[in-house]
């Protein structure tokens, strides 16, 4: 369970996020949406203690996650290329995260082997560092290692943006099978209204900071957003 707690967060005079409340359930799918600057971003940058909230608090399974680390066990995420390490190759990299998740290299190995389709050829065994692959490919190799583990808690923002059509169809059954176990808790920022109402049975709209719709997810769901979003 995650309880996001009066978060509110500005920069200077301007208020960018102010959330009075909301509780994501252990094993719920988690969609958040909103128009470019809406706060999305800010708030999961908040529940990963990136960002220090102006007030309020986060917690993760009963742990504030400013207060400890213990979190970050049972988290696996990925917001942008910052959380890569572009001087190693992917595999490099998936044995860097696995090591620090426990996972043995022969574990890592057959961890990754299972995304084959999903790199569809192009982020391993390309001796290339991943500084130097495509932002698509880079966002492959950061959403696969964000599920490495066994993560509880899994956090990815807009990981449809920059991706094939393929891919994000793989992505979405990626997403599904996590999301199918209903241990897992997901979740996605999205622009993209179609995808995160397939794979999300909540969507939480953000406007200015402000959450202005929290929906179940029903077969109503994409054009009431799609009508919310082209007024
Ligand atoms: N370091 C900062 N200093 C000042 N303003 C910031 C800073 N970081 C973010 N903001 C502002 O906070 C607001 C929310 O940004 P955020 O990146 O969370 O939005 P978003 O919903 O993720 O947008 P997008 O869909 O464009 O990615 C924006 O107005 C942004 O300019």
């Amino acid at each position: 369970m995650i309880t996001i707690d009066t978060i509110s967060k500005k920069y200077g005079k301007a208020e960018v996020l102010s959330v009075a409340s909301i509780e994501i359930p252990t094993g719920q799918s988690f969609g958040l949406v909103g128009n470019n600057g809406a706060g999305k971003t800010t708030l999961f940058n908040v529940i990963l203690d990136l960002i220090r909230p102006t007030t309020g608090s986060v917690t993760s399974n009963n742990i504030v996650v400013s207060e400890s680390e213990s979190w970050k066990n049972f988290t696996g995420s990925f917001i942008d290329e910052s959380f890569l390490i572009g001087y190693l190759t992917a595999e490099e990299y998936f044995q860097f995260v696995g090591d620090l998740r426990g996972m043995n290299v022969a574990e890592v190995n057959a961890f990754i082997g299972g995304f084959e389709d999903f790199f569809n050829d192009e982020v391993i065994g390309k001796k290339k560092y991943l500084r130097d692959l495509s932002k698509g490919n880079q966002k492959k190799a950061g959403i696969v290692a964000a599920l490495m583990g066994n993560p509880e808690v899994v956090i990815l923002d807009e990981p449809f943006a920059n991706l094939d059509p393929t891919t994000q169809i793989r992505l979405k059954q990626v997403i599904k099978k996590l999301t199918d176990t209903s241990t897992i808790t997901v979740l996605i920022s999205s622009h993209d209204l179609t995808h995160v109402t397939e794979v999300c049975e909540r969507i939480v709209v953000l406007d200015k900071g402000l959450v202005v719709k929290d929906l179940s997810t029903s077969a109503e769901t994409l054009k009431e957003l799609e009508l919310y979003f082209s007024v």
